[in-house]
This record gives C-alpha cells, structure tokens and sequence, in this order.
C-alpha cells in the first residue's frame, strides 16, 4: 500500500534546491549521449568534492535536464577515473562561519531533493573513490556500475567524527539492508567494488577499462522503458522519503549545524582535514 505523501507527491513537481549563488558551470559539464540521454560530468580538480557552489550547481544542472522533455535517461560520471567524488568538501565544515554552513547543508539537501527525486531513469558510472557525499552521489541513481579492485565506496563519516544524515542513512539501508548497514555505518567502513557488489552497494563491477562502456549501454537500455510509468514507480517508491525531508528540512539543518559547530566535532574535522593535506 503506498503512503498518502507518496501518492501527493506523485501528482505534483518537487521543488527543488535553493538558489543562493548563480551556480559555476565550469564544475560540470553536460552533453548528450543519445536525442534522449544526457550525460553528466563532474569535473571539479582535484577531487570532485561538494563545496557549497559545487551543490548547487549539481542540482542546477540536473533541474535544467529534466527540463528538456525529450531528456529521459541520465548518465553520472567523472573526469577523473580516479576519483568519482571524494564527498562533502570538508573545508566548508572546518571552522565554519554558521549561516555559510547552514546555506552548504540546504545545498547538499538539494542534490538528494534533485537527484533521488527525480523522473530521469539515472545510472552512475563509478570508475574512481566515491566515499560518503560520493557514495551519496552514486546511491541517487536507479542503477550503479564501479570499477574492481582498488577504487573504494561506502559511507566513512564516524572516521571524521561525524554521522551521516538520517535520509541519507535511510537510503544506506534501503540499499544495502539493515544488518549490512549497521555493521558499515558504525565501522564506516569502505567498500571495494567487489565488496560493495556482495552487500548490494553497487550493481556491477567490471574492470575500469569497461565501466563506462557499460554504464552507456545500460544507460540508452534503460532510456527505452516507458518513460512514464517508469517516472511514476519511481516515484513511488521514493516520494515517502522524499516528503519527509521537504517537511523536515529546516529540522535537519538544524541537527547538522548543531552537530558541526561542536567543539569536539570540529576538533575531529579538523584533525581529517590535516591528515588529508599531510598525505
Ligand atoms: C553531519 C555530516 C554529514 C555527512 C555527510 C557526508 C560527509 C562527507 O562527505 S565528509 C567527506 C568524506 N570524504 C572522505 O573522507 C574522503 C577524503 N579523501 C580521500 O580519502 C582521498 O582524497 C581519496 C581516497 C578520495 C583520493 O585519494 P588521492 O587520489 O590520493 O587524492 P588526495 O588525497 O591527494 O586528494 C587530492 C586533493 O583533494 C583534497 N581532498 C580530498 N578529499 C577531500 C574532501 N572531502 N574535502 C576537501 N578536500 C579533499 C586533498 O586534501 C588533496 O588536496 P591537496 O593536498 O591540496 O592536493
């Protein structure tokens, strides 16, 4: 039986991210695979992370897509096949000034509102690390394909000292399963892609060589469906969860600046943030 709120939300458009800066194009491109199917390309050096304007510019290009009616299908990649997106920047949590922190949250909310919403059949082509705000990249799409071996996804925050976001740990869990999820989330463990497959993380893993082949031949495959009734299950499916952080948005904003702005947390961040420039 389908919730109330899915239901309303099936029959209406999702609003989507807030405009507080006129999103950077020069952090994404977008092009065409095929009449139908665009391809989106993040293209932040060194390591795709989501700064403030990065989030925006995100759920700005994938709004200007679904625009495009004759767009039905959506291919997420990297320029970089090292690196799918190494998450959150964890510049903007590292000494915050509080109301920049808040707008960052609300951006980082609009990439799920964008993406996870959205009527697009989506794939991501994994060919590089995707840890935690990349592993939330690559969980909005319907479909995900990851390069073998080295390359490692899965949700990290408790390493930083922090906890991923409850919808964000919702969508872990859906994925992956409660007892999977629990034991990765608590451990923030990384997954390699071998390993993500054998939880349900991704969906296939190939050598790098043919992840992106791949990714574009399931990408145009799933393009054909119906685009319609694909749209609407989607929906379905996704709009309780969609709902309720759209009800509870400011809540959240809230527990994340809270939770950030602590003393004990920024001293983690911190600490993260040095490790990371000392490599
Ligand atoms: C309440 C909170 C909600 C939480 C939701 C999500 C949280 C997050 O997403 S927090 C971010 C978590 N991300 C990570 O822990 C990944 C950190 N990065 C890495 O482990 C490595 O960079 C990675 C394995 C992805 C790639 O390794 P390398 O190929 O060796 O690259 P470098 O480590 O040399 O990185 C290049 C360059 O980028 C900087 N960098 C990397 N990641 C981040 C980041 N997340 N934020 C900011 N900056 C990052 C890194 O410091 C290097 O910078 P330079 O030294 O200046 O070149």
């Amino acid at each position: 039986m389908f919730s109330t709120a899915a239901r309303a939300l099936a029959s209406r458009s999702l609003p989507r991210a807030p405009s507080i800066l006129p999103p950077s194009r020069s952090m994404l491109t977008v092009s065409r695979l095929s009449p139908s199917v665009a391809e989106l390309t993040l293209d932040k050096a060194p390591a795709n992370t989501l700064s403030l304007e990065m989030a925006l510019a995100f759920s700005a290009a994938v709004s200007e897509i679904e625009a495009d009616p004759s767009v039905t299908a959506l291919l997420l990649r990297s320029s970089s096949t090292k690196i799918f997106s190494a998450g959150l920047d964890i510049s903007e949590m590292s000494g915050p000034e509080p109301a920049r922190l808040a707008d960052f949250w609300r951006a980082i909310q609009g990439t799920y509102l964008s993406l996870y919403s959205s009527r697009l059949a989506t794939v991501a082509c994994i060919e590089g690390h995707a840890p935690a705000g990349g592993c939330l990249l690559s969980l909005m799409a319907d479909y995900r394909i990851m390069t073998g071996g080295g390359p490692r996804i899965g949700l990290n925050e408790t390493a930083l000292g922090i906890a991923a976001p409850y919808w964000l740990k919702d969508m872990f869990v859906e994925t992956v399963g409660r007892r999977n999820a629990e034991l990765a989330l608590l451990k923030g463990t990384l997954f390699t892609g071998e390993e993500a497959l054998a939880v349900g993380l991704v969906d296939e893993v190939l050598p790098l060589e043919e992840v992106y082949p791949r990714a574009k031949e399931e990408v145009l495959k799933l393009a054909r469906i119906p685009a319609k009734g694909r749209a609407e299950t989607k929906r379905l499916l996704r709009g309780a969860a969609v709902d309720e952080l759209l009800a509870g948005r400011e809540a959240d904003v809230a527990w994340f600046t809270e939770f950030v702005l602590e003393e004990g947390t920024q001293k983690g961040i911190k600490a993260y943030l040095d490790s990371l420039k000392k490599k």
